[in-house]
């Protein structure tokens, strides 16, 4: 199965329009008003327009409400809802339910016990982030720079698809595929040249050196 490649966070028509172009998989949008990435419901709307199935498009939310998910249903029409605060098992088969659309749950990492949680969740969601656990006093669950131990995932045993997520960049990219033996990546300060700042240059070096593992077969 080729490796998907996710650029997360995009707000512009010019760095979406690099992320497509370069071949990114997944381009995810932030509606998350604490976040220097967060777009608004037009602006999502807009975005989505743009991307014309050239990728999946991905929808990130913080323990978001249904009317909120109605909003961004409406504006973005996303491929699949992200799931990045602490949305229960319940809540990941209501989501489901009620919108028709795949789950992608985000499962912060910073302890083996922080894996506890992979059976309830891997009962329901369409496929598994993992993600580096925020600090406790982080103004947002994601989007912070920061990897995990990745060797904590070299043993995992999920039936899920996975991605592996958290201070990634164009020069560990290789290291974190090679480790966690996941099939998927996703980045978003890795590509910025300042909070909320994608780089199209950065972009494109980081899906360069992702696809680069299919062809050195590391995973
Ligand atoms: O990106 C954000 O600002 C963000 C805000 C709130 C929740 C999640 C957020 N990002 C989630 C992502 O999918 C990021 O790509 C992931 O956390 C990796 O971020 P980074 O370490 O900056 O590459």
């Amino acid at each position: 199965m080729s490796l998907l490649v996710k650029i997360c966070g995009l707000s512009t028509r010019e760095t979406l329009q690099t992320a497509l172009d370069a071949g990114a998989d997944m381009v995810g949008f932030v509606f998350f008003p604490p976040s220097p990435r967060h777009v608004s419901l037009e602006t999502g709307r807009d975005l989505g327009r743009q991307v014309k199935k050239r990728a999946l498009k991905v929808a990130l939310t913080v323990d978001a409400d249904d009317a909120t998910l109605d909003n961004i249903m409406d504006a973005l029409s996303p491929d699949i809802f992200q799931l990045h605060g602490q949305e229960s098992v319940a809540r990941l088969r209501d989501i489901k339910q009620r919108f028709g659309r795949p789950v992608m749950k985000a499962v912060p990492v910073a302890a083996a016990a922080d894996l506890a949680v992979l059976p309830g969740y891997a009962a329901v969601a369409d496929r598994i982030l993992f993600d580096a656990r925020a600090p406790k006093d982080a103004t947002r669950p994601g989007g912070l720079g920061e990897p995990f131990d990745w060797h904590l995932l070299e043993n995992l045993d999920l039936k899920l698809p996975y991605m592996v997520s958290g201070g990634l960049h164009a020069g560990n990219v290789v290291e974190a595929l090679r480790v966690t033996g996941a099939g998927g990546v996703d980045v978003s300060s890795g590509v910025e040249s300042a909070p909320g700042v994608k780089d199209p240059e950065m972009i494109e070096a980081f899906i360069r050196a992702a696809r680069a593992t299919q062809e050195l077969s590391v995973r």
